[in-house]
């Protein structure tokens, strides 16, 4: 697999962007592979990722991020810079349903996904087999409704202890406090089971079939310590009717949870997703 590196910026929007980033690969014999872009006319703010094959350059990852800062800071850029052959850690987070966990084990077991998951962590004891079948260490950390806070320190401590870069929510039904939030932020991946904005919080595929909708859906949203209101990622919908009891939703929401939640992080691993507001762009 070609190895490249995933230059990721946003900035206010200017004349000269692309021709001073691209001048800047090229200046150094770089070879760009891939390239996006968007400029966005009501924020007035640019966004790019541009790919670059890594043996092209004569020098290392650090001295590229060496090289690039002064520009970078010449444009008040938010930028970063990624190696496609470092794995990213994605501790995966879950609850009872195995849906949306079995499915990114199965992604990651047949390297669909190209990431390490050091370890899955959940507050029932349900999904352990499942999990140690692949191989990776389960962690079952109760909740006592009496002290969450128990719950939500010794969580913090495992993401900790496995220095990982993103956390999975795959339906994990607790609500992290605000210092999680925070310590992780745009690094906490949620699956929630509707088309967000709609049904925000618990039982969701009740609160639609209470509305009679027509579509359910499912979003793959970052974690922020407002429920269910983080930057969306990625949705997916399909159609329901009135024939469609709860059950009948819980069932059909399963395969749009699991994809939905696949892309957004597919999208991630790859940086492909830019953060602006409470908004994304991604370069898929
Ligand atoms: N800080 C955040 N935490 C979580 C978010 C979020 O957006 N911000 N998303 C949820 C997932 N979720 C829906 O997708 C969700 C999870 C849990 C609940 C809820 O009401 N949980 C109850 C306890 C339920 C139980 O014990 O079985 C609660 O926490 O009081 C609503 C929505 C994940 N966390």
């Amino acid at each position: 697999m070609e190895r490249n590196y995933r230059l990721v910026l946003s900035c206010p929007d200017r004349v000269g962007i692309v021709s001073m980033v691209s001048n800047f690969i090229s200046s150094h014999g770089g070879s760009i592979t891939d390239a996006n872009q968007h400029s966005d006319p009501l924020s007035g703010y640019f966004f790019m990722r541009v790919e670059i094959d890594a043996q092209s350059l004569p020098f290392s990852l650090e001295k590229l991020r060496e090289a690039f800062t002064p520009i970078a800071s010449s444009f008040e850029m938010e930028w970063h810079i990624s190696d496609s052959s470092q794995p990213k850690k994605v501790v995966l987070m879950a609850s009872r349903q195995s849906h949306c966990l079995a499915d990114l084990l199965y992604r990651y077991h047949s390297k669909e996904l190209f990431c390490e998951i050091p370890c899955v962590i959940s507050n029932h004891e349900d999904l352990r087999s499942m999990v140690e079948w692949h191989g990776i260490p389960y962690h079952c950390v109760p909740v006592d409704p009496a002290n969450k806070q128990a719950h939500f320190d010794r969580v913090d401590e495992l993401i900790n202890e496995h220095d990982a870069d993103t956390v999975v929510l795959a339906r994990y039904m607790q609500i992290l406090p605000e210092r999680v939030c925070e310590r992780y932020q745009h690094r906490i991946i949620n699956i929630h089971h509707s088309f967000l904005p709609s049904f925000v919080g618990a039982r969701p595929y009740h609160q639609a079939y209470d509305r009679g909708v027509k579509l359910i859906g499912a979003t793959c949203h970052y974690v922020t310590p407002d429920l269910d209101a983080g930057p969306i990622i990625d949705q997916e919908v399909t159609r329901v009717s009135h024939r469609s009891l709860p059950d009948d939703m819980v069932r059909l929401g399963r395969d749009v949870e699991k994809l939905a939640l696949a892309r957004g992080l597919r999208w991630h691993l790859e940086d492909r997703v830019l953060v602006h507001g409470n908004k994304t762009v991604v370069f898929d």
